[in-house]
């Protein structure tokens, strides 16, 4: 990623989103992208979820070193962190509700991010949410689309079995201590989850005990190594009158407290988690290779694409890394028809990404600045740029994707955004309309598609891909020599989706590409 911005490049672009600000789709001022695209939103300052006593943050650590542990170095270098938790959920060695709620909460893949790389993202958001270190991350895991062998360590084994299991994973023995050191500072052990080591509580049905590891649980510090070695740990699998059970206790002591002794120092602690939590989640199948370390991009144009509804739009905007009252962002864009001529916009609303805690750790506010112009659909638009005035009195900065400008690839195929809406009406499983304009003077319009892909947030977490054809809306008359053109999913959509639409125009094959149902701003039209 190198602080560069790649372009058209989705994958990098959407994931750089995630990890510098929660959302692979941010700040877009419309109903559904707020809570449930905002997964960060989920752990925000390392809170416990509403219904129980546990951190979201501790379980998605968990979910994580779950999914990593099927990891075998000297077998076929498969398993790893990829998702495969997933299909794993119904084994004892996965016992518990919780691993299947993290796997909800991670699952807020696009068609070009990977679960893997939301589990992955999802432990250096929730270290640095509950006062860690950054951990470098690396993106482009792969999910695999089955269950993996078997891995990860149980509490009733011996210190051999568990020493074998982590060096199959990659961990050596010291390690192996610090890699659960690390993993038990925040949470601990549920009786939901757990009846056999923490007994129930019949009068609290509702908010089930839980037993933390520490006296800080909600704070990622070294409180779990001192409290164990000063012998006041209230750590259930140190202090379990049941000898088997004392897992953690083994594993400490297992060199002499040597690891724990040197893990008291809070510096050393907050290091040596920092880079084994990079070595878990960069455990991946042999065959996946993950990109550089990111680091956040300067000037960022996002996802940018013609609209329709009376006339032509360019929905568009461009992120930067820091607040400045006194910037002034001009879009401007060159006409496709008339060779050349400039036109220019100012921003229809500008966005403070907040409260994330990695833009944290390298002083940053990401800023939106939002643009929907009116384009003439007669002139249309070939290439768009962007002018930024600091105002510090110099020649204003130009982001114009190294000199080529931003090309708009096709005009005659545009999604009518805003004609297109949600519906949600108790007689119908489908609750969505997506209305296409196609330019109708360019020859004869024929095949109208679309390639949809509905998440499923049931029980699936993936997507169901289907095609759909368009049919001629004759409610909308045409419009600037463009006809509309309707469809509604056959899947039931109660979360994001993406679709492309296809055309034949003239004999020739027209694709408007990755189209999203979070941009849709109207509801309850017709209802
Ligand atoms: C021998 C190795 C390990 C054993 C036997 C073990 C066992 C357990 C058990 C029984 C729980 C309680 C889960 C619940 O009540 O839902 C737990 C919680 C947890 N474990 Fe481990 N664990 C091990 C290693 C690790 C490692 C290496 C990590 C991370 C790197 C980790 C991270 C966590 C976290 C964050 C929790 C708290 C979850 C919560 O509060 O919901 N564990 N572990």
């Amino acid at each position: 990623q190198g602080g560069q911005q790649r372009w058209p490049d989705y994958r990098g672009n959407e994931l750089e989103s995630l990890w510098l600000e929660g959302s692979a789709e941010p700040g877009w001022p419309t109903m559904l992208v707020s809570a449930r695209a905002r997964f960060t939103n989920l752990i925000s300052g390392c809170r416990a979820r509403l219904d129980s006593e546990s951190e979201g943050a501790a379980e998605w650590i968990r979910a994580a070193f779950h999914d990593m542990a099927t990891h075998n170095v000297n077998g076929d270098g498969l398993g790893g962190l990829d998702r495969s938790l997933l299909y794993e959920l119904d084994r004892p060695e996965n016992a518990g509700g919780s691993l299947a709620q993290a796997m909800k909460d991670l699952s807020v893949i696009t068609r070009y991010i990977s679960g893997a790389d939301i589990i992955a993202l999802g432990v250096v958001h929730s270290v640095v949410e509950c006062g860690g270190l950054l951990i470098p991350f690396r993106g482009r895991r792969i999910d695999a689309t089955e269950a993996g062998p078997k891995g990860v360590p149980e509490v009733t084994q011996t210190l051999e079995e568990h020493t074998e299991k982590f060096r199959k994973q990659g961990f050596n023995k010291t390690e192996m201590i610090e890699l659960v050191a690390c993993g038990h500072t925040l949470g601990g052990v549920g009786a939901n989850d757990f009846p056999e080591i923490v007994s129930g509580d019949v009068d609290r049905v509702s908010r089930p005990r839980h037993i933390n590891f520490d006296s800080t649980s909600r704070k990622f510090d070294n409180a779990v190594v001192t409290e164990y070695l000063k012998g006041t740990t209230k750590n259930i699998l140190v202090v379990h009158p049941n000898a088997t059970i004392v897992s953690d206790k083994r594993i400490f002591e297992s060199d002499g407290n040597r690891t724990m002794e040197t893990l008291a120092d809070e510096k050393i602690f907050q290091t040596r988690c920092r880079d084994l939590f990079e070595k878990m989640i960069n455990t991946v199948p042999k065959d996946v290779e993950l990109t550089d370390v990111f680091a956040p991009i300067k000037a960022k144009v996002g996802r940018s694409y013609l609209t329709f509804n009376q006339t032509m739009g360019l929905h568009t905007e461009i992120r930067f890394l820091t607040k400045n009252e006194n910037r002034r962002v001009t879009l401007k864009w060159e006409d496709r028809a008339s060779g050349g001529q400039v036109h220019s916009a100012a921003p229809f609303d500008v966005s403070e990404t907040l409260h994330s805690a990695t833009a944290k750790q390298f002083g940053i506010t990401p800023i939106h600045y939002w643009f929907n112009p009116t384009i003439d659909p007669t002139t249309s638009i070939s290439r768009f740029w962007f002018e930024v005035d600091e105002g510090t009195g110099g020649q204003p900065d130009l982001y114009d994707n190294g000199g080529a400008g931003f090309p708009i690839a096709q005009d005659k195929v545009i999604w009518a955004r805003d004609l297109s809406y949600y519906a949600p009406d108790r007689f119908s499983d489908h609750w969505w309309s997506f209305t296409v304009a196609i330019r109708n003077d360019a020859g004869a319009i024929s095949n109208v598609s679309a390639n949809v892909e509905v998440f499923i947030a049931d029980e699936k977490l993936n997507f169901v891909k289907s095609t759909v054809a368009l049919e001629r809306d004759t409610n909308l008359t045409t419009v600037a020599g463009f006809d509309f053109y309707t469809f509604r999913p056959t899947e039931k959509v109660n979360d994001r989706m993406f679709f492309d639409v296809a055309a034949t125009i003239g004999g020739e094959t027209v694709t408007e590409e990755y189209l999203n149902n979070y941009w849709v701003t109207v509801f309850n039209k017709g209802t």
